[in-house]
């Protein structure tokens, strides 16, 4: 089937390549012409594990086309994804100004009748009044059919999820778009659940609103475990087991981050306070994360009388491994805070160091290595829990930092582990560490 994909972001992106991969023969459109003239070039705008090599493959056999021109890329095609961003307004509201250009240009470029398949993460109601924009620019005669299709993948395993997701979620107004959209995706060999539009834009955010809840929840127990001497690890794996919880997303940490967690919740609770609903639950959800992501700096100012001249090594700046994106990462947070406190920050992050000066305006020295970071440190914290940093041997610190006192945000060793390397160590939902020595 001929395809366009508006949008070349996370989503976009991918959703163009695994489109092609699977036969469709796709053109992505962005706005953004350094964008497309990378991936014109066979570069991809995203980091993400084996998206290069799929993208390659497809551009040269043909199947997958990037432009900057809108009349070029819907020329003739059947259905039209629109991914663009609908980032968080100030008041937590989603922006929906970019699918609303979008529309717009569709509805000026189009020729033919095509379905349009809203894939960026809207609320309930938007594909009704995406429907009305276009209809309303678009040439007499033309029939526009709408389904939302909402997004389910993860940064840093965005293929894996797009090609053994657990479902693939189709909203129409009328069969007949349903059961074409059924084919679109047949090749991948996921269920299929087909609603009408307001389910599924619902899907979306009650999808990620929940996982959010998970997370603070196990956090909270984190934090009352750490009270009471229990070890949130055994907890979560004992709650875990029973298949109506679930093992996944009960790892405590230092909060979660990234672009769609902290946004979509916030949506979420302003499109119920729209519709006169006190959304509480997920208000609270919110409130956990905001201080869950403050703790590290909470435990750093109880260990330490004053932070000032001391030299912190952050390891990690990324929201989570496997991506160089930093949007709500509790780096933000943190960096900052500690430059506050007059501390002298080297930061590292194998993949997103070089972002760190376009995300973080405080001062601070960002490094791709490791060693450097943690040379003559005074103290470390864990940010993200990066395959390299959790492989390290505890007593990696011990050799390198001047006193070797660390806060892991991510849980990245075990405790028997730590106690058999001479460090100081306080991790999330489990009793702190302090050698005899330190004493
Ligand atoms: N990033 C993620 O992992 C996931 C994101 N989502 C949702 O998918 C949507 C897209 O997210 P991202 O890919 O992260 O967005 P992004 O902000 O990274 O990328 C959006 C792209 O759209 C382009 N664009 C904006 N207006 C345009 C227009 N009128 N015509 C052509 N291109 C235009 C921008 O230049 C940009 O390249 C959002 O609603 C997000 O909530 C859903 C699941 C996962
Ligand atoms: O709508 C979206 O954009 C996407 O949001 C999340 O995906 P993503 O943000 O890429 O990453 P996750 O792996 O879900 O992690 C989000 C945050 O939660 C944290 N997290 C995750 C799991 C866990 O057990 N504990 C925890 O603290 C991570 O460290 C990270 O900061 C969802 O998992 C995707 O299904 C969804 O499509």
């Amino acid at each position: 089937m001929k395809i366009a994909v508006i949008g070349t972001g996370y989503v976009g992106l991918v959703t163009g390549v695994a489109l092609a991969e699977i036969g469709h023969d796709v053109t992505c459109i962005d706005v953004d012409r350094n964008k497309i003239a990378e991936l014109n070039q066979g570069i991809p705008t995203i980091y993400e594990p084996g998206l290069g090599e799929m993208m390659l493959r497809n551009q040269n056999a043909n199947r997958l086309f990037f432009t900057d021109q809108h009349a070029k890329g819907l020329d003739g095609v059947e259905v039209i994804y629109i991914a663009v961003g609908t980032p968080q307004r100030a008041d937590g509201s989603a922006n929906l100004q970019y699918v609303e250009q979008a529309a717009r240009d569709i509805a000026e470029t189009l020729r033919d009748s095509v379905i349009v398949v809203i894939k960026s993460t809207v609320p309930v109601g938007t594909n009704h009044h995406i429907k009305e924009i276009i209809n309303a620019n678009v040439a007499p005669g033309i029939r526009v059919r709408i389904a939302s299709n909402p997004e389910f993948l993860r940064e840093g395993s965005a293929l894996r999820d797009t090609f053994k997701g657990d479902r693939i979620v189709v909203g129409t107004e009328d069969p007949e778009t349903g059961n074409i959209l059924e084919q679109v995706y047949k090749p991948f060999g996921i269920p299929i659940v087909k609603t009408d539009i307001s389910s599924s834009e619902m899907i979306k955010y009650a999808s990620n609103a929940f996982l959010a809840t998970k997370i603070s929840f196990i956090n909270e127990i984190a934090n009352l475990c750490e009270k009471l001497g229990a070890d949130v690890e055994e907890v979560a794996k004992g709650m875990g087991l029973d298949h109506r919880i679930g093992t996944a997303f009960l790892k405590a940490g230092i909060g979660y981050g990234g672009s769609c967690f902290p946004k979509d919740t916030n949506a979420l609770v302003q499109l119920a306070g729209n519709h006169h609903h006190d959304f509480n639950l997920l208000k609270s959800v919110i409130e956990v994360n905001n201080h869950q992501q403050r703790m590290l700096i909470e435990k750093l100012i109880t260990r330490f009388e004053s932070l000032a001249g001391k030299r912190v090594a952050v390891l990690g700046l990324a929201f989570k491994p496997n991506t160089d994106d930093l949007r709500e990462s509790p780096a933000l947070v943190i960096i900052p805070k500690l430059v506050d406190l007059g501390a002298d920050v080297i930061c590292y992050d194998p993949i997103a160091a070089n972002q760190g000066t376009r995300w973080i305006s405080a001062p601070a020295v960002y490094t791709k290595n490791i060693l450097k970071a943690l040379s003559g440190a005074d103290c470390a914290i864990i940010i993200t829990d990066w395959p390299d940093i959790k492989r390290m041997e505890p007593d990696t610190y011990a050799r390198l930092m001047a006193s070797p006192i660390v806060f892991d945000g991510r849980n990245c060793y075990s405790i028997s582990d730590v106690k058999q390397a001479q460090i100081e160590y306080y991790s999330v939902g489990r009793p702190s560490v302090i050698p005899e020595t330190i004493h």
